[in-house]
């Protein structure tokens, strides 16, 4: 792939000379950008009718199930592949056993079907894990202050089987628990759903990054100062990640994601050029409110530099990425 010199010399070698006019720059360009690329998260809430703004996520909105729908036609309408479904739960409803992630009428299986009901041609991808639903925020169960494992991995067989039910393509465990990926393939093949993808967060960190979504998703109160280390990987490790790709796919995860995205490029290049298999990336909402904050001071275009870390996600490796602003990247793409 790298090539090896010799390169030449000044004056005869100019790399300037590729770069003179518009044209130039387009035949020698490496990588590109296309809508088929993104995946659109979207915050769902009860209610009806109503939009509800996060503060820490300037332009994006929890949405009750009839705006979700209509936001789900505006992605199949954009050309947007996939929409990944994040339910803001009333916080009445979370316990310390999660409870309201099995029920098959929760928020997000009723915006699945709401969804589902219109035929359109997009993939629904929903997350599994505890934290939507639990009252002390984390994404498993919790015993003497220890989130347990195969307890919690239990929880979210069912939970993904509930979602699949629904009509969910994509179950997408963002738990870190070991062995879930095994567990919840069999679970949804014992059920008959072997046609339903499974998209592992396979290296997700223990990042500072999610803030705006425990926000969105009001989980960050429930945290209450905790973190997520004893699952959730340490941002120096690199190896790590291999090893957990590694497993996950071993235990049949078809694609493969790495979060955060923009700190963790050299996690994305070097998972693809291991493996060569479906790799994605989450552009989370620290960095979607890094942009927006900077943006919204006029200290930095928007629209460039969001294309310009939408396009170092493709460069780095990526074949899609989760984005907020993925609606908004498809508005600019289609205008070309
Ligand atoms: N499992 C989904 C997330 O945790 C999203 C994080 C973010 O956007 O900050
Ligand atoms: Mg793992």
């Amino acid at each position: 792939m790298t090539a090896i010199g010799p390169f030449g010399e000044y004056p005869q070698t100019r790399p300037r000379r590729n770069r003179q006019t518009d044209w130039s720059r387009r035949l020698v360009r490496e990588n590109y950008l296309s809508v088929d690329n993104l995946i659109w998260p979207i915050f769902v809430q009860p209610g009806k009718a109503t939009r509800t703004p996060i503060a820490s996520l300037p332009g994006v909105d929890r949405l009750s199930i009839d705006i979700a729908v209509e936001e789900a036609q505006r992605a199949e309408s954009l050309g947007i592949p996939v929409i990944a479904l994040f339910p803001a739960t009333p916080t009445e409803l979370k316990t310390p056993q999660c409870e309201e992630a099995i029920n098959p009428d929760n928020l997000v299986c009723q915006a699945v079907r709401a969804i589902k009901e219109k035929g359109l041609d997009i993939g629904i991808l929903c997350d599994v894990a505890l934290d939507p639903y639990s009252s002390h925020g984390h994404d498993g169960l919790v015993k003497d202050g220890y989130v347990v494992n195969d307890e919690t991995v239990e929880m979210l067989c069912r939970q993904a089987i509930i979602q699949a039910a629904a009509g969910c393509d994509i179950i997408a465990p963002s738990d870190m628990m070991d062995g879930r990926i095994d567990a919840i393939r069999k679970a949804l093949d014992h059920d008959q759903y072997q046609h339903v993808q499974i998209m592992a967060y396979a290296a997700k960190y223990a990042s500072a990054f999610y803030g705006p979504f425990r926000d969105a998703v009001g989980s960050s109160g429930n945290l209450a100062g905790g973190d997520k280390k004893t699952y959730q990987m340490d941002p120096a490790n690199t190896d790590e990640a291999i090893r957990e790709v590694g497993l996950d796919l071993s235990e049949g995860a078809d694609m493969v994601m790495v979060k955060p995205g923009m700190p963790y490029l050299d996690i994305v290049r070097r998972i693809k050029e291991t493996f060569a298999v479906p790799t994605y990336v989450y552009q989370v909402s620290g960095e979607y409110a890094m942009l927006q904050a900077a943006a919204g001071n006029g200290w930095l275009d928007l629209e460039k530099t969001m294309m310009e870390s939408l396009m170092a996600f493709k460069r780095a490796g990526a074949n899609g990425i989760l984005t907020y602003f993925a609606p908004q990247a498809a508005e600019l793409l289609r205008k070309g």
